[in-house]
């Protein structure tokens, strides 16, 4: 297996008491984290998000992206559902990592779309990897996801990675003037499902 559990402890929060599970990628040498909340029942659909690292999103406050307003809402949801996880992922920058997302950033800031930066980069506009997403789950006990995100692509990579996937739950917070335009391109260029509404409210 690709993926080497290591240990667990309780994660206090805001939203309630998780436990933090920790993971060893062993093809790429990062640490990945999932966290549990409440009992996970077997054989059922249990609310969860597939989280990629934004290290500005989810750390630094950034209004550049959706991220870290996604986490903490996944979290909210699931600490009010009584049960979910959620698996940490460390592929920062939708995969080159984060000098280079500073780099796309760089390019996004003198006009190209996050798309475009990343191509001028010499990257495809997603780098991720699923394959550690089965054997995390499986060591949590969920084998059915109610998955949190508009994402229709992560859906249909973690049904290509065995992940049975219930149910997709649309998570569409944190728009501002800074990242309107970056959410326009995730819907029009990378699929993203977002209702209109989302490119009106809190104007
Ligand atoms: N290369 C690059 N990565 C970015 C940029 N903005 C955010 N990211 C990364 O994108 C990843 C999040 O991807 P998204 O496509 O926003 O979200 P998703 O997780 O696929 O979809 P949702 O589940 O709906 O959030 C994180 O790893 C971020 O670090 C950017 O402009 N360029
Ligand atoms: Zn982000």
């Amino acid at each position: 297996m690709s993926v080497k559990y290591v240990a667990s402890s309780k994660l206090p929060t805001p939203w309630g008491v998780f436990t933090m599970h920790g993971f060893e990628d062993l093809k790429s040498g990062k640490e990945h984290v999932a966290l549990t909340f409440g009992e996970l029942e077997a054989n059922t659909p249990i609310l969860g998000r597939i989280h990629s690292e934004c290290l500005t999103g989810d750390a630094l406050f950034s209004l550049r992206c959706d991220c870290g307003f996604q986490l903490q809402t996944a979290m909210q949801h699931i600490a009010e559902a009584g049960q979910g996880f959620i698996l940490y992922l460390r592929q920062e920058g939708r995969g080159i990592g984060l000098i280079n997302k500073i780099r796309a950033y760089e390019l996004q800031d003198a006009g190209a779309n996050t798309v475009e930066a990343n191509e001028q980069l010499g990257f495809a506009a997603d780098m991720r990897k699923y394959d550690m997403i089965a054997p995390m789950l499986n060591k949590i006990g969920v084998n059915q996801v109610k998955l949190m995100t508009n994402n229709p692509r992560k859906v249909n990579a973690l049904k290509d990675n065995g992940v049975e996937v219930s149910e997709r739950v649309p998570l569409q917070v944190g728009k501002n003037r800074y990242n309107e335009s970056y959410l326009k391109t995730k819907s029009t260029v990378l699929g993203h499902l977002m209702s209109e509404h989302h490119f009106h409210d809190n104007d």
